[in-house]
């Protein structure tokens, strides 16, 4: 039997190199090629699954010369198909673009010009950590698989149980790359329906002419193309849950319908009179402030009240705090074990850099660093400067912090400290460092005591006490 080959989009607006990508690269992919950013958006609109991998140029026309264009497919790509891993090629080969491309969501940055040999074995890779995450994700969907301690993404855990049962609609809000589809998993997974379908439609992946069909279904000879009869999700979903991912992006007239549906469960196909019912439980999700959306009168207020009877904020990585050490540990030992490397350890400079560091993509980021760590830095520890040649900013930018298990910086503050004040009281000070520590936990946790002293590492007790003998601390008893 033939084995189908994986798909691989290559974007790329000089003809030569497609020309020779396709040929070289056509022996290990099924390759579709698209000159500029538009064709890739018709040629993934006419495809029945996205691409497995995508080949992109950050150069490409009307700006051939900028990056822009490039950094917008990046996003425009996992918008559609938040599986594909990109890989940029590209001849615009500064630091910064880099950095910035793999912020926004590419696995890895290739300069031009470069063996394809070698893109081929970088695409392989890629490849294999795709399989390999798709792999786990289907062994684990019985569970609710969000990683993380901090008191974040507890309280996030929280209400995916809370709503988790409830009839209403849930409106999921958070950054790119936060983890918004893993909880709208996770919603269906802990409630009743799950053993129903679980469908998800990505409102910024398909044309907005095709919207409508895709949700309500269509009836024979309803617009050409229409060959049979055929259901949309709503049918589809039945008695199961329907996620929405990018609801910001839903053209506004279609807004009424699905306010319609979530009313009363009613909808038409395309094409029939007949009204039918759904009760499909509907998730939506949003990466948008949908409340400026509606000022800006591309959102209906009366569907975001319908929507957002229950909302989650799904809180962006950087307040996720040690989350940050333990996402690094997980997700190296996943792809270590996938591609069977030995592991890379963080010196302690590294460490710091990656405690501060703010992950503006968030997990996705952070994720796709770890894949590039495994594949570059295998049994080695890895500095704070080949660290930061994978972050999206320069060094200096980042806060430099000191950790209270770092002794040596700890000395040189303390060196700093008593060289500049005469009238040093170590009382003083050590009170004052202890009371930062607990203003800081307590706002962490919004003042919630358990919590604030599980991050402190002593007891809700000793916590307690101690508060007593501030005597100006924040309120928060
Ligand atoms: N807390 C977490 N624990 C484990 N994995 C996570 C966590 N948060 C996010 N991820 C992983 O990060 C990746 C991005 O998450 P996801 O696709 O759910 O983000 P999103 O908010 O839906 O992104 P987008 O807005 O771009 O669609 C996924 O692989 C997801 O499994």
């Amino acid at each position: 039997m033939q084995q189908t080959k994986p798909s691989l989009l290559i974007v790329d607006d000089d003809p030569l190199i497609t020309d020779t990508l396709h040929f070289v690269l056509g022996k290990s992919f099924e390759v579709y090629v698209a000159d500029s950013r538009e064709q890739a958006a018709s040629l993934l609109r006419q495809l029945d699954q996205p691409p497995q991998l995508a080949l992109v140029d950050l150069g490409l026309p009307p700006l051939p010369h900028r990056p822009d264009e490039g950094f917008k497919l990046i996003g425009e790509l996992l918008a559609r198909a938040p599986e594909i891993k990109i890989v940029v090629l590209s001849g615009q080969n500064d630091d910064a673009n880099a950095r910035h491309a793999r912020t926004l969501g590419a696995v890895e940055f290739i300069a031009k010009p470069c063996e394809p040999q070698r893109i081929e074995s970088l695409l392989l890779n890629a490849l294999r950590m795709r399989d390999a995450e798709q792999e786990s994700a289907t062994e684990t969907t019985r569970a609710c698989d969000i990683l993380g301690n901090s008191f974040n993404v507890e309280k996030l855990r929280q209400q995916i149980s809370q709503f988790a049962d409830a009839p209403f609609p849930v409106l999921i809000e958070g950054e790119s790359g936060s983890g918004k589809e893993l909880v709208a998993g996770c919603l269906h997974r802990l409630s009743a329906r799950v053993r129903k379908p679980f469908l998800a439609l990505n409102c910024a992946a398909i044309s907005p002419t095709l919207v409508e069909p895709t949700l309500f279904g269509y009836s024979k000879g309803a617009f050409t193309g229409a060959v049979t009869a055929r259901s949309g999700y709503f049918e589809d979903a039945s008695d199961g849950t329907l996620f929405l991912d990018e609801i910001g992006e839903l053209p506004v007239e279609l807004q009424a319908k699905l306010l319609r549906v979530l009313e009363n469960g009613e909808f038409q196909r395309v094409g029939e009179t007949q009204t039918r019912h759904s009760n499909a439980r509907i998730i939506a999700a949003t990466n948008r402030d949908l409340r400026q959306e509606i000022k800006a009168g591309n959102f209906r207020a009366d569907l975001y009240h319908r929507l957002s009877v229950f909302t989650i904020s799904v809180p962006p990585l950087r307040d996720m705090g040690e989350d940050k050490a333990l996402l690094l540990g997980h997700f190296r030992d996943f792809y270590m074990r996938q591609s069977r490397a030995e592991p890379f350890v963080l010196t302690p400079a590294a460490q710091q850099m990656w405690q501060v560091y703010p992950f503006p993509g968030n997990v996705r980021e952070l994720r796709n660093i770890v894949i590039r760590l495994v594949t570059k830095y295998a049994g080695q520890a890895v500095t704070r400067e080949q660290l930061q040649a994978e972050l999206d900013t320069e060094a200096d930018a980042l806060p430099e912090l000191v950790m209270p298990n770092d002794a040596r910086a700890m000395q040189e503050l303390a060196k700093k400290h008593l060289q500049l004040h005469a009238n040093f009281s170590l009382d003083q000070t050590l009170k004052l460092w202890e009371q930062s520590y607990v203003e800081a936990a307590l706002k962490l946790t919004h003042g919630n005591l358990s919590q604030a002293a599980k991050l402190l590492g002593v007891n809700r007790t000793t916590l307690y006490s101690r508060m007593q003998t501030y005597s100006n601390l924040e309120s928060y008893q």
